[in-house]
């Protein structure tokens, strides 16, 4: 086994604590522009997971928890303690910031039992970092975990961005692809656009490039002709919420590629902590589904390009079921049928 050169990967950063504040890589700008936003209040914070400044499901557990320490430093008494009461509010803005990303609601709830009916400010932040430490070594932990699956000169395909900006650092499915391809596994590295905001075409491009991994971007529509054409055994992918059963929200378009994998021969690899394992859900048949503005559909690069009057349907999640699925990896294994249940 080849060592992993992490420090590699370290060099973009989604979230930074500051200790009064947290900073963020603007994701709806990158690559084009690298600008950095603070958000100083908890109501920043979700302002941002909303609207998509911070994205990917453990990314958005990280910031939110940093949301509640900021909350927690605006209401403290001089003796740096905080009550329940006085974080309830804003802890329900971050909660109805986004609905699909169980990370969202785990990291909140982690943070509630910290704070129990009264804590100090420093034992929330400590916990806010903790999470944040811990979410980076499992991304380490898994690439190796998936990467002993994929079998030396193999191609692979991923989908939506699962990378260093998605979460504490490494990523999930791409820190898989990235200690495969240092251990030599991969052959060749294939990511979709990820329509309609663009997660694979605007992040994971530009990720991959930064490593210097040689990949190739196609459009979603490609990827059933990618598989039939022989050129990926694996396609691997992270998730927002996954079901005791297996069944997997991730970013729409997940489904239809599990779908044809499966036609194709082609093997399917979940790779999330275990903080997107949501074992209250037997099924994903409960699983919220976010829908967003029409913009995203009717507009390419801020331009309109839908004539005026058409309507849309944007659900920007879809559920995967774990019949599709040939692995789920998080730090704790690698998990097959029947999963978690
Ligand atoms: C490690 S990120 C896993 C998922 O969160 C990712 O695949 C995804 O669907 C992100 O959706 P997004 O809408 O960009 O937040």
């Amino acid at each position: 086994m080849q060592d992993v050169d992490y420090a590699r990967y370290d060099r973009i950063r989604a979230v930074t604590w500051t200790g009064q504040s947290l900073r963020l890589i603007d994701q709806r700008l990158l690559p084009m522009q690298q600008l950095w936003t603070t958000c100083s209040t908890a109501a920043e914070v979700a302002a941002a997971i909303q609207n998509l400044t911070v994205r990917g499901a453990p990314a958005i557990g990280i910031s939110a928890a940093y949301g509640v320490v900021l909350a927690a430093q605006a209401a403290a008494g001089a003796d740096g303690v905080v009550s329940a009461a006085a974080l309830a509010e804003p802890i329900a803005t971050l909660a109805a910031s986004r609905p699909t990303a169980v990370n969202l609601f785990w990291a909140l709830a982690r943070m509630q039992r910290v704070l129990g009916s009264a804590a100090s400010v420093a034992r929330l932040e400590e916990e806010a970092v903790a999470i944040e430490r811990e979410d980076l070594a499992a991304n380490r932990h898994m690439g190796q975990l998936g990467a002993s699956l994929i079998a030396k000169g193999s191609g692979v395909l991923t989908h939506c961005n699962t990378g260093s900006l998605a979460t504490a650092g490494f990523g999930t499915a791409l820190g898989v692809i990235r200690a495969a391809y240092a251990e030599g596994r991969v052959a060749a590295v294939f990511n979709t656009e990820t329509r309609p905001w663009g997660q694979g075409t605007r992040l994971t491009a530009w990720e991959l490039l930064e490593d210097g991994i040689p990949a190739k971007l196609i459009a979603d529509s490609a990827a059933a002709h990618l598989m039939k054409t022989g050129q990926v055994q694996w396609v691997i992918v992270g998730a927002d919420r996954i079901a005791r059963n297996g069944d997997t929200a991730n970013k729409i378009g997940t489904y239809q590629l599990a779908i044809a994998a499966r036609h194709h021969g082609v093997k399917f690899m979940v790779v999330a902590p275990s903080s997107t394992v949501d074992l209250s859900m037997a099924s994903g048949e409960h699983i919220e589904i976010e829908l967003r503005e029409a913009r995203e559909l009717l507009e390419a690069g801020g331009q309109r390009i839908a004539a005026n009057g058409v309507q849309t349907w944007n659900p920007v999640f879809d559920v995967t079921p774990g019949a599709l699925i040939d692995a789920i990896i998080t730090e704790q294994g690698v998990f097959k049928a029947p999963f978690f249940a």
